[in-house]
């Protein structure tokens, strides 16, 4: 089963980035390429009956499985990205993290009015992320078809903030 095995190749790094958080890293499912198509397959699944006119990946960890989904479902993908990395004319959203605070951006001819947009991102924990990757996609005029994570650390309620949108959540595993 696909939520077993991440469980097992996930690795647990105790206070990173700060003291107290428990970091789930994803590194060593990139190492094992059968695991990654298995996951991009599975991703596939749960959204396969949506109309998803493209896939929006929040910066880093989002666009490494977000592009593999996109291309694997031959649909656009669209990196949304850090504060400043992005060269055109952008939107831009600030929150908050687990572990700081931070701003995405997004180009601002990504998205046109009506499209349904897919969010990937690897991991939900506080839904901070997310809720501003769908502000700056509602305010090109995007819908959201839907959220996908591999992780739900659901302890932290991240589903809750994200009821807002009423957008299905999926994800492969679950803490
Ligand atoms: O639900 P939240 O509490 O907002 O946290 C989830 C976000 O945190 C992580 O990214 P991070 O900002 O650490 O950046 P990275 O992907 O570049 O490592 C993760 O990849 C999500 O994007
Ligand atoms: N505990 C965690 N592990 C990995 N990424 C995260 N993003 C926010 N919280 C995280």
């Amino acid at each position: 089963m696909i939520e077993l095995r991440i469980k097992q190749t996930v690795r647990d790094v105790t206070d990173f980035p700060k003291p107290g958080i428990i970091f789930k890293d994803i590194t060593p499912i990139l190492k094992d390429a059968g695991l990654c198509r298995e996951i991009t397959a599975a991703l596939q699944e749960q959204v396969k009956e949506m109309k998803i006119d493209l896939i929006a990946g929040i910066e880093s960890r989002g666009f490494l499985f977000g592009m593999s989904l996109a291309n694997l479902m031959g649909i656009p993908f669209v990196p949304m990205r850090k504060s400043g990395k992005l060269p055109y004319k952008t939107v831009r959203q600030e929150y908050d993290l687990e572990y700081g605070s931070a701003a995405l951006e997004l180009h601002e001819d990504a998205i046109f009015a009506g499209q349904r947009v897919l969010i990937h991102d690897d991991l939900l924990a506080t839904g901070g992320t997310v809720v501003a990757a769908s502000k700056l996609i509602e305010k090109l005029g995007g819908e959201i078809a839907g959220y996908s994570f591999i992780i739900a650390l659901d302890f932290l309620k991240g589903r809750e903030r994200l009821k807002g949108f009423s957008a299905p959540v999926y994800s492969l595993a679950s803490y």
